[in-house]
């Protein structure tokens, strides 16, 4: 496995003037980094803004108000309290300084949770930021698809695609993320969250002005930052598409820190996770992928109840959560 030395900027309008160069470009940054920038993305910043304005206003809420839309294990829906995550509990037991809110796509109609004001008034552009981030995540899918060489009879190009159907019991979720202010944060103790992969597919990170996230370079555990980049998306990928290709995909650990210079200042950031649910983690038909491959990840390979994305998924929430 390489080591990490930076993470790439791909202007992602190519998928429309040149898809076989932007499936190459984001293959080759699924397969070494695991982590990219987008630019170009499709989704207005001022649909992202929106969001983080709600998002601001759903976290100034009392606890006791936030604390009625609690988090329940099963439906992986609503609000997580400070501490109550803890990504890597062998090192930062405490738990992570930071609250979360996540939301199922939703429509005008209907919303399959309890949901405040301040997103049951903006239904409509939730709902359709959440479709919006849906699209990108299928057209990346197909850049992957692509970059594999699936063959046609086996699925082609969309064998991730069609494994993550908008309608469908998909597990995706967008989790709003604040990461209060903290003046005297402990090095050893303290952290905004801990080193992690992602359980998913793929994530969709909106981060928001203030940094601090980082990116585990490689065996060594050094890590690079991973900087706000105006104007684009970054984007990882998750343990589902690991183990569906044996480990040449990564699913890149990351975490957030507070910094000196960042550690007094509040940090908002929103990540779509697109989760593969009821989809089979069977290897994908890709002469990338020799049969007799080492599976190089961290999944439970003798765990016989792991055999779908939805089971990883549950998996991995009964063991970073307090309930
Ligand atoms: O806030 C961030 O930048 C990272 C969030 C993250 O890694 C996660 O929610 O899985
Ligand atoms: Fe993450």
């Amino acid at each position: 496995m390489n080591v990490i030395q930076e993470i790439p900027v791909i202007d992602f309008s190519l998928f429309e003037t040149d898809p076989q160069k932007c499936s190459q470009l984001v293959f080759d940054a699924a397969r070494n980094v695991g982590f990219f920038y987008l630019r170009n993305f499709g989704i207005p910043v001022e649909k992202v803004k929106e969001i983080f304005g709600m998002s601001k206003s759903f976290f100034e809420l009392s606890k006791e108000e936030k604390t009625k839309y609690a988090i329940d294990v099963k439906g992986n829906l609503g609000y997580s309290a400070m501490r109550q995550e803890v990504a890597d509990p062998g090192k930062h037991s405490k738990g992570d300084c930071k609250e979360s809110f996540h939301i199922a796509k939703l429509n005008k109609t209907n919303a399959p949770q309890p949901l405040p004001d301040m997103f049951t008034s903006n239904k409509n552009d939730v709902g359709q930021f959440i479709a919006a981030c849906h699209t990108l995540v299928g057209k990346i899918l197909i850049c992957l698809g692509t970059g594999l060489e699936i063959p046609e009879s086996k699925g082609g190009k969309m064998w991730f695609h069609d494994r993550h159907p908008y309608e469908g019991p998909s597990n995706d979720v967008l989790r709003l993320l604040h990461y209060p202010a903290l003046d005297h944060a402990n090095d050893t103790d303290d952290i905004r969250i801990g080193r992690h992969s992602d359980y998913g597919s793929l994530t969709l990170l909106f981060q928001n002005e203030v940094g601090g996230l980082e990116v585990e370079k490689g065996p060594g555990g050094e890590w690079l930052s991973a900087p706000v980049m105006p104007d684009c998306v970054t984007v990882n990928l998750g343990d589902c598409l690991e183990y569906w290709t044996k480990g040449l995909l990564r699913s890149t650990k990351h975490r957030v820190v507070f910094k000196p210079e960042t550690q007094t200042k509040p940090r908002y950031s929103m990540a779509y996770f697109c989760q593969g649910g009821p989809a089979l983690l069977e290897p994908v038909p890709s002469r990338w992928i020799p049969a007799d491959a080492d599976v190089k990840t961290e999944l439970p390979k003798d765990n016989k109840e792991i055999l779908t994305a939805s089971d990883h998924l549950y998996h991995k929430l009964t063991t970073t959560y307090i309930y």
